[in-house]
């Protein structure tokens, strides 16, 4: 894993956005995997900033999210369809139809392979962009997931909960399931990006950091097996990692 340290969110967010338009550029029909939550918004606005101003186009290319909120339709503000359509997509020139997330509606075993398949029949994710969760959760993978299987539906931590009810008007409207992608389908991108910053990531940043071997008690764990991860964090998110402080 290859470690990019930066001093904050805002630097973050600006390297993360290079790397993915720099791959834009190079490969126009690339496929992006994306994600949601707090840690990627000034990403997005950073490549919405480099489409409006440098024109780097997305007419070719391909997205996949990584999860969705099961029983959330997909036009609910809460939904990460929303997200991405008010975060990202409504700023570019991407067709509508080729953004692909999750269907929470949909969330049977059959309907969650047929999002790897989806993926498999794109030719793949040629660049994942991961946050990571407190618990070391990326996607929606929840500690004790087997790391090595695809796409299904979760049950959500108390905690994952908690933490996201930010964007819920309470804590009992937060869905207690989600589909998401498996970390064996993440494995497949052929290059993993994962951003964070902020001290409430430090104690998972450390732990990733100082992962030598996969360890289903923390999802993160599985980049380590991967060829290709670079990890951008912030000086706060580095503040328990030994690296910083030498
Ligand atoms: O960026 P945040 O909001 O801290 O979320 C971290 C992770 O949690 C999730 O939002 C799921 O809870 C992931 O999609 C994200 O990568």
């Amino acid at each position: 894993m290859h470690l990019i340290s930066v001093t904050n969110n805002n630097e973050m967010s600006q390297k993360a956005a290079t790397i993915i338009s720099t791959l834009v550029t190079q490969k126009p029909n690339a496929v992006l995997g994306l994600a949601t939550g707090g840690t990627p918004e000034k990403t997005y606005k950073a490549l919405v900033m480099d489409h409006q101003q440098n024109g780097t186009s997305y007419s070719k290319i391909h997205t996949v999210n990584l999860d969705e909120y099961v029983g959330i339709n997909p036009q609910d503000s809460n939904s990460y369809h929303s997200y991405m359509y008010h975060h990202f997509f409504k700023y570019i020139d991407i067709p509508a139809n080729q953004t692909h997330l999750p269907d929470g509606e949909h969330a049977s075993v059959d309907y969650c392979a047929s999002y790897d398949q989806l993926i498999e029949s794109l030719g793949g994710v040629d660049l994942q962009l991961l946050g990571i969760g407190r618990n070391g959760h990326i996607g929606f993978n929840e500690p004790g997931t087997p790391l090595t299987i695809g796409t299904h539906v979760v049950k959500l931590t108390p905690s994952t909960r908690q933490a996201n009810a930010r964007y819920f008007t309470d804590l009992s409207k937060v869905p207690d399931q989600a589909i998401t992608m498996g970390i064996g389908t993440i494995l497949k991108s052929r290059k993993i990006i994962l951003i964070a910053s902020g001290k409430d990531k430090a104690e998972a940043v450390r732990r990733l950091l100082d992962c030598s071997a996969p360890d289903d008690d923390f999802p993160a764990s599985a980049l380590v097996a991967h060829p290709d991860v670079t990890i951008i964090a912030d000086e706060q998110a580095l503040s328990l990692t030994k690296l910083n402080k030498e």
